[in-house]
């Protein structure tokens, strides 16, 4: 089971398993309306879209209608993709991530320009992306990274802004592992970096429901995209020299943490599937605030401890977000036993088979929740 770490209602969720939807939040005694049951202070990874990321702060996810004047901290811009509302901004994301991820993203914005210097490439699905397409795929790659001149060659690839958005996301997880293996507390327990202030872990985030089947059977052409992203990534930093630190470490404390992995050994095909795999059904939108009908969607989120709620069309638990921290807060009393969910798209006011309809396309499930469940009953009499 998950614990919650960041629960103020500790204790008061278990994650159990129902029988048609996958494992969901049950609340374990009862909760008054407007309890705080999560309170999420970062997510585990992130993707500001291309289009937005000159106009969005990388720490706080302020977005102003496109207005910048806010975003007075620009100096990564140009090279990382990051903006900054201030220099408090820009310093809170450095503490946490790290100068090293600075280098990291600059490198990657690299394979994006030399995507855009290439023509676009229309060429179709190279499989039909059944569960056997992905295996074979996956294989294929994997004997062809046996020889150094291949992994080198995938160093020169381009990314389209699509590609290298999801490679971002891709990335900024993969050195959040990483943090997690090599650095470990200190002797007297000073350095506690792998718990991402008290958030989740990888192991939370590899504990996630994959949807990679399922839309790569629905999207064959995803499959090429996940597969050149990881030869991206394999190609630029699959070599020995990243060392992604974080810059709150003292000389003293990076000895004691006693690095022993380098970066490369985390790109793994597993982990870079498990990444792209959990992003689909589990991401949070970073929306323009306050949310309106007309809200842009800058981005998308894991945040992988309440990634466990599961979607009802009458739910009993809302998100609200402040900069890039998630609350969740029951709407109504819930009693011990109940389940905990949330609304995943704003569908609640739709009748039945047009809710159904955009869960399937937007999030490729069926829904099965109390609602729908009473409401299909009534329709077959
Ligand atoms: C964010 S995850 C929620 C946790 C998930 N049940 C698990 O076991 O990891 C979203 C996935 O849960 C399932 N799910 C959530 N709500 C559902 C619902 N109302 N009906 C059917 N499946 C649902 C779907 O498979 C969906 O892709």
């Amino acid at each position: 089971m998950i614990d919650t770490p960041s629960s103020p209602n500790n204790g008061a969720l278990e994650v159990r398993t129902t029988p048609y939807a996958g494992r969901s939040y049950f609340s374990t005694r009862s909760l008054p309306e407007n309890s705080c049951i999560l309170d999420i202070a970062t997510p585990y990874s992130y993707t500001i879209y291309k289009k937005f990321r000159s106009e969005v702060c990388s720490e706080c996810f302020k977005y102003d209608g496109g207005r910048r004047a806010f975003l007075t901290c620009r100096q990564y811009g140009e090279s990382a993709g990051l903006s900054f509302c201030d220099t408090g901004c820009r310093d809170s994301w450095l503490a946490n991530e790290g100068p090293t991820t600075i280098d990291l993203l600059t490198t990657l914005e690299g394979a994006r320009r030399k995507g855009k210097q290439k023509a676009t490439n229309d060429a179709p699905p190279s499989t039909k992306g059944t569960a056997e397409d992905i295996a074979k795929s996956w294989e294929e790659v994997r004997r062809k990274e046996q020889s150094g001149k291949e992994v080198r060659r995938w160093g020169q690839l381009g990314l389209d802004d699509f590609q290298a958005d999801m490679a971002r996301y891709v990335l900024l997880a993969l050195s959040h592992l990483f943090q997690e293996v090599t650095i470990k507390p200190s002797s007297d327990g000073h350095v506690d970096i792998g718990t991402l202030d008290g958030e989740a872990r990888w192991e939370h985030f590899t504990s996630l429901q994959t949807s990679e089947q399922i839309r790569v059977g629905r999207f064959p052409e995803l499959l090429d995209d996940h597969i050149k992203i990881y030869q991206v990534l394999r190609g630029l930093f699959g070599g020995p020299g990243w060392n992604v630190a974080r810059a709150t470490l003292t000389e003293e404390q990076e000895r004691d943490a006693k690095i022993k992995v380098c970066f490369s050994d985390v790109i793994t095909i597993e982990n870079v599937r498990i990444a792209l795999g959990v992003d689909a059904g589990n991401s949070f939108g970073i929306w323009e605030r306050p949310l309106m009908d007309n809200s842009e969607l800058l981005g998308f989120a894991v945040y992988p401890v309440p990634s466990f709620l599961n979607h009802n069309c009458s739910p009993n638990v809302q998100s609200s977000g402040d900069g890039r921290r998630l609350r969740f807060l029951t709407t109504k009393d819930v009693a011990a036993g109940d389940q905990l969910s949330i609304s995943y798209g704003h569908v609640e006011n739709l009748p039945l088979r047009e809710r159904q309809r955009e869960l399937l396309d937007g999030w490729f499930f069926e829904c099965v929740c109390t609602k729908c469940l009473a409401e299909g009953a009534t329709a077959k009499g």
